[in-house]
């Protein structure tokens, strides 16, 4: 890898990134960004009604994303320290042009192109992939009371355009280093084996 990593762990709603990602941030002793969630205050009337509060939704996901990013830009990136994240600044376009319509979406996406075009991207990306069942599973053992009648049409809407969006990065001018790990049958969290098995691919990517 040429320049210091900036490894996002993305994948939908429950996959894991945020458990994964703090594994890897302690074992590789990298700084950790992770995303903003019991602080927003439009999560929980998101998830009640979607089409009154989806544009205030992703404005708020963007706007803190976009001044977490700055600071890393500033602390880590542009000082070539390596850093982790639990999301990739792409995901506000994955979930909003799924969540907006007309010109709200226009709208949404001009803005999240002026915000986000010159913030670092991340060189290596851990895509955690899973199926419905899977993250159904995840989602009633973490027990967000917001996420307890996720819609289950939404979820499976959000594998598929997870899926499209990692091959549209793949093949975006920062041309990240992918990396996809199989999230129904790889157990990171009970399995040591399986963590090792994705920890030394990443440390071979970072000599
Ligand atoms: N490989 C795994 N095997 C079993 N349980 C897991 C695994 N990965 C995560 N979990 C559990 O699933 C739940 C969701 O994990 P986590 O919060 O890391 O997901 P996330 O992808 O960050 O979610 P979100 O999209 O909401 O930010 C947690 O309770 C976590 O302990
Ligand atoms: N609509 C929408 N846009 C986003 O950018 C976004 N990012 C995360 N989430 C949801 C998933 C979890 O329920 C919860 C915590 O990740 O918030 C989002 N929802």
């Amino acid at each position: 890898m040429k320049h210091a990593p900036f490894i996002a762990v993305e994948g939908p709603i429950g996959a894991g990134k945020t458990t994964l990602a703090t594994m890897l941030a302690e074992e590789l002793q990298l700084p950790i960004v992770k995303e903003i969630v019991e602080e927003n205050p439009f999560i929980d009337k998101f998830y009640q009604s979607m089409d009154d509060w989806s544009f205030q939704l992703e404005m708020f996901f963007l706007c803190n994303r976009y001044k977490q990013l700055k600071e890393t830009a500033n602390e880590f990136t542009e000082k070539g320290k390596p850093v982790v994240s639990d999301y990739h600044i792409y995901k506000n376009l994955i979930f909003s042009e799924r969540t907006l319509k007309g010109i709200e979406r226009d709208k949404y996406r001009q803005i999240y192109h002026v915000l986000t075009d010159d913030l670092p991207k991340p060189n290596l990306i851990i895509y955690i992939k899973a199926d419905l069942n899977t993250l159904l599973k995840r989602i009633a053992k973490r027990g967000r009371a917001f996420e307890e009648g996720i819609d289950q049409g939404y979820l499976q809407q959000l594998i598929e355009d997870y899926d499209a969006a990692m091959a549209e990065l793949a093949d975006s001018p920062s041309k990240p280093h992918i990396i996809t790990i199989d999230g129904n049958a790889v157990d990171f969290v009970e399995n040591q084996e399986h963590y090792e098995e994705i920890s030394s691919q990443i440390k071979e990517l970072m000599i």
